[in-house]
């Protein structure tokens, strides 16, 4: 929760530490009983802050201004604001989480918080990095390239490798250079204990200047570039399904060569529950794999598969026990990749090209109904129950 909500409020956090207008004015009666903690200590604190050589993020930011809002006006007294309104709502609630905690108290572990960050600003540890310090985006997409196998690892697993906008960027890029590179197969997996938790939801909480209508045209576009990739991609290209995967992780498979999955793995396209509808290209590709009333159920109803199931149904290829899953993989994926490059290539492009066209002319549509379906109640009110922690699959 707390990461969620520090996420949210990087806009309002980049600036307070620096912005005076952003702080409250003091000057408040702050008198009472007696108190460990003076006015002046408190004053001073609130000036330290601005001084830090290091930003402390977002978390520590908001669990500084909630504090402060405690210590100078007490528990909060304000309405709370509306679902939609992400960045004050994470405010409102960093704040209302602090109770009936006293003004007093606020303000000594406000000036304790201060303290700290001040100490460890002046003697930075290297190898104690601050938990809540941002991951440089490149660090989500780990790329290797061993034994003719590209593998293109989602690397974000605290947050069940959610694909955010800077993930699918990349992805795309690690497929152009993949396609082009010496490698004969491509591998796309992830880190932890999930292969994918799809869509990183809070790629919708922050709306662009144009409103809400900019931001699903941007969306579609992004989308459409994103499976037009894999559409296109020359070479075999296998997913190692390595646990659960959620969304646009599971729609595209139908358009991967081969699924290798852990037994540990799930299949879930909640399309319903979120207000959205299908994309990957799975409205035509999954009642061609798995026939129109299976697709259904799992497209419109969001059953989730496990492993076993969806391989009866033919999306996946193979599950393997977990306990042997990486390894039994991998060394077939070697042996795989000692097979003549060009055959193989050739092989998939007539398997493949047939319905090439088809497959883009079904991404532009399901990418035009997105776009509209992204700016409907049903997925604005769904989206905004997961971010403020209301709903979870
Ligand atoms: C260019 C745009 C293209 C859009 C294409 C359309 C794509 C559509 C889709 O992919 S739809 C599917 C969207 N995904 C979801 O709805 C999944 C939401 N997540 C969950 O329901 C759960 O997190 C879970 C079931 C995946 C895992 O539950 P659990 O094991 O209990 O773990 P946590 O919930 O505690 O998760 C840990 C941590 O990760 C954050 N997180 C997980 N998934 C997402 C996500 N999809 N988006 C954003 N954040 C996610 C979760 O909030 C936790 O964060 P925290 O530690 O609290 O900060």
């Amino acid at each position: 929760m707390a990461g969620l909500a520090g996420r949210l409020a990087r806009r309002w956090c980049s600036g307070l530490l620096r912005s005076p207008l952003q702080v409250p004015a003091l000057g408040l009666h702050m008198g009472g009983p007696a108190m460990r903690t003076s006015q002046k200590d408190f004053n001073n604190a609130v000036n330290q802050v601005k001084l830090l050589k290091e930003d402390p993020g977002n978390e520590v930011k908001l669990k500084l201004y909630a504090l402060y809002k405690q210590a100078t006006e007490g528990p909060c007294n304000v309405p709370k604001p509306g679902v939609l309104d992400f960045i004050n709502k994470t405010k409102w609630d960093a704040w209302n989480a602090l109770g009936s905690l006293s003004k007093e108290a606020a303000r000594q572990n406000y000036v304790d918080l201060v303290s700290r960050l001040s100490a460890s600003s002046e003697s930075p540890s290297p190898e104690a990095p601050a938990a809540d310090r941002k991951q440089p985006e490149s660090d989500t997409l780990v790329v290797t390239s061993e034994d003719g196998i590209t593998t293109i690892r989602l690397n974000r697993p605290t947050k069940k490798n959610a694909l955010t906008n800077q993930m699918y960027h990349d992805i795309m890029a690690a497929l152009q250079a993949a396609s082009k590179d010496e490698s004969v197969i491509t591998v796309l997996t992830g880190s932890g204990d999930y292969y994918c938790s799809g869509n990183d939801l809070t790629n919708f909480a922050s709306v662009p200047p144009g409103g809400l209508e900019e931001m699903a045209r941007r969306g579609a576009v992004l989308l459409r570039d994103f499976v037009n990739c894999f559409i296109d991609f020359p070479k075999p290209l296998v997913a190692v399904v390595n646990g659960p995967a959620v969304g646009i992780s599971v729609t595209v498979l139908g358009l991967f060569d081969v699924v290798y999955a852990t037994d540990r793995a799930t299949f879930h396209t909640p399309f319903s529950h979120l207000g959205q509808s299908p994309e990957g290209c799975s409205s035509y590709t999954f009642p061609k794999i798995m026939g129109s009333s299976k697709a259904a159920e799992m497209l419109i109803f969001g059953k989730k598969l496990t492993a076993q199931e969806a391989c009866a149904q033919g999306l996946v290829t193979e599950v393997f026990p977990d306990g042997t899953f990486q390894k039994e993989v991998w060394a077939r994926l070697k042996a795989y990749s000692k097979l003549p490059p060009n055959t193989m290539r050739i092989s998939k492009q007539i398997i493949r090209n047939r319905e090439r066209e088809t497959l883009h002319t079904v991404n532009a549509e399901e990418c035009r109904v997105l776009r509209e379906r992204w700016q409907s109640d049903e997925c604005m009110n769904a989206i905004a129950s997961f971010l403020s922690r209301k709903a979870k699959l």
